[in-house]
């Protein structure tokens, strides 16, 4: 990615702001390099004085200070401009982040490569800051350089090659680290996720109780030790291979500017300058060197974040072109009356055996459906790629005769996952969120009738501000519920969204005998108007479906209603009569 690329984002993120810094810098650049060459002349003049100062010599001066003061008022509104500016090149970022994840398919969630690009996107903001201050750091410098390159063409120029030179180990060193840095980054990201990951789960609410419980949490800040202090050990190396690139630049940098001085003192000496040229020269020369590891140190800081910036930039383009070319959906046709599974087969990208084989049945839109087996048997993956989450690797799921892939369901499926989400938003929008698709509906009553159905309201109701109670308890006010409790106002999401196809992923888990009953009274109200899939290894509640699966090692082994699998005698019969016995 060049300089010119980042400079582009950065102003297309930035706006305004970007081109109110760009001035203020440009500015102080100038300025600093012009009160240099004026400065100069005023010396000269007031040398060359023998009475009081004529009118030019004042208006002279009057310019300096007039330069100084702009310079100075320059960085000040420079800094509030800047600062302003990283934040809006921070939101863009996060911002195109937020929507990459939210946008991308169900199947990169899987694959350890997507979380990295993610980790790496996200590090991409902390790179836009650092280029934000890098690239108008080069420009000012750059323009002082070009103004202090003019004082010495003027003054000496047989001495600029040298003084020129006098940068170049800096730069070149300084874009050597860049780069290594670049890579080190890269290649540490899965080791840095792994460490967030501990992170995460000590921060954690939900596993806090079992981390104290099991006494581990040594054991993981152990962990959490090692891999930072891998990162680190990696660091030192690198950056003692840095230092000895450093001392080599410094010997250079110091050859360089003693040959210039000794040229300098032996032009004086020739009398080729007089002793105010030879000072101006010195002290550009010196005021150089200066700003060329200013340079040098920017030009390898946007190396590195350049380079992170060109791998969020690609990523975007990738996804752009998933999002482009992997799914192009038009909208579902109409609510379901058929969902044909044709010879289904579909294996995780990291797995060694698929997780359905050719799996065929149909479901019809009145119809409710259980699936059964044991775990690992492939239940969840199948009730996905009904929603069509997934895309197989052969055969099809089709909506109504079309292939669900190709359509939108839009609020068509409603479904409630072993992982059901809990927001941290009002017991409300809790339910309501279900059916976002559409214009939010105010209307409590709607989401209160969800609620009873789904044996909800009793408690919802109960809360300290009733509907409006917010559901976190690490929010200010906020108050959490049971797993059983959420898993109820889960499926008062579903009820509310009230879809043609409902999928129900162990929704009895965590449920009380009563709740189970009463969910499966209104489940059994629900069939005939629309589908109803559930997953379920309990089977008081499987045996009311009208049709039950049996999945074995992803292969539907067996279907049928309850009574026929009983005569079957099969897998089904053998499992239920494991649980019945239990019961005894
Ligand atoms: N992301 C993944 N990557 C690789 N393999 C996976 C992934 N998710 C699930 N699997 C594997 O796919 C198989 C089916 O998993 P699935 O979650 O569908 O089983 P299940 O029948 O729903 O199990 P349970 O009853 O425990 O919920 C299992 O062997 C599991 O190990």
């Amino acid at each position: 990615m060049s300089l010119w690329q980042v400079v582009l984002l950065v102003a297309r993120a930035g706006g305004a702001s970007f081109y109110g810094v760009l001035a203020t810098m440009c500015t102080t650049g100038i300025g600093l390099a012009a009160v240099l060459v004026l400065g100069r002349s005023l010396a000269a003049g007031l040398t060359r004085q023998d009475g009081r100062p004529g009118l030019s010599l004042w208006l002279l001066l009057a310019a300096v200070v007039l330069l100084v003061a702009v310079v100075a008022f320059g960085r000040m509104v420079g800094g509030g401009l800047h600062r302003l500016l990283t934040e809006k090149v921070i939101r863009w970022c996060e911002e195109q982040i937020t929507l990459l994840s939210a946008h991308s398919e169900l199947i990169e969630f899987d694959t350890p490569a997507f979380h990295d690009r993610l980790v790496r996107a996200r590090r991409a903001s902390t790179s836009a800051l650092q280029i934000t201050l890098a690239v108008p750091r080069v420009i000012a410098a750059s323009l002082t350089v070009g103004g202090l390159v003019v004082a010495v063409a003027l003054t000496a120029p047989v001495l600029l090659p040298v003084a020129l030179l006098s940068g170049l180990p800096v730069l070149l060193t300084g874009r050597a680290l860049g780069e290594r840095l670049l890579t080190f980054t890269w290649g540490h990201t899965p080791s840095d996720r792994e460490r967030q990951h501990i992170e995460n789960i000590l921060e954690s609410r939900d596993q806090a109780a079992e981390i104290r419980v099991f006494g581990i949490q040594d054991f993981l800040a152990d962990r959490w030790r090692h891999l930072y202090d891998e990162r680190i050990d990696e660091i030192r190396d690198l950056v003692r291979g840095f230092l000895r690139r450093a001392v080599v630049a410094a010997v250079g940098v110091a050859a360089s500017l003693t040959v210039l001085l000794v040229s300098l003192a032996w032009l004086l000496a020739r009398g080729h300058v007089d002793l105010l040229a030879a000072v101006t020269v010195g002290v550009s020369v010196l005021i150089l060197s200066n700003q060329s590891q200013t340079i040098a140190a920017n030009v390898g800081a946007l190396r590195e974040h350049s380079g992170q910036l060109a791998d969020f930039l690609a990523t975007m383009r990738l996804l752009d072109r998933l999002a482009g070319t992997g799914v192009d959906r038009r909208p579902a046709a109409g609510p379901l009356t058929r969902l044909d599974v044709d010879q289904l087969t579909f294996s995780y990208p990291a797995a060694n055996r698929p997780a359905l084989s050719d799996v065929s049945f149909s479901l019809r839109g009145d119809e409710m459906v259980a699936i059964v087996g044991h775990n690992g048997s492939g239940k969840t993956t199948l009730a996905k790629l009904l929603c069509g989450l997934y895309e197989a690797q052969s055969g099809e799921v089709r909506w109504n005769g079309r292939p669900i892939r190709a359509q939108d369901p839009g609020n068509e499926i409603g479904a409630v996952f072993q992982s059901f989400a809990r927001y941290w938003f009002s017991a409300a929008d809790n339910i309501r969120v279900g059916a976002a698709v559409g214009p939010v509906d105010a209307d409590l009553d709607r989401v209160r009738a969800a609620a009873r159905e789904a044996e909800a309201d009793g408690f919802l109701a109960g809360l300290p501000r009733g509907y409006e109670t917010l559901l976190a308890a690490e929010l200010a006010g906020g108050v959490d519920l049971s797993v059983g409790q959420w898993q109820r106002v889960a499926i008062a999401r579903v009820l509310y969204r009230d879809p043609s196809l409902v999928v129900l992923d162990e929704p009895t888990a965590s449920l009380d005998a009563e709740a189970e009953a009463k969910l499966f009274s209104t489940l059994s109200r629900l069939r005939g108007s629309r589908a109803v899939l559930v997953i379920s290894h309990r089977f008081s509640t499987v045996r009311v479906a009208d049709r039950i699966l049996v999945l074995d090692n992803g292969r539907l082994i067996e279907q049928g209603t309850h009574d026929e699998l009983m005569t079957l005698g099969g897998k089904y019969a053998g499992m239920y009569s494991q649980q019945a016995a239990a019961y005894a």
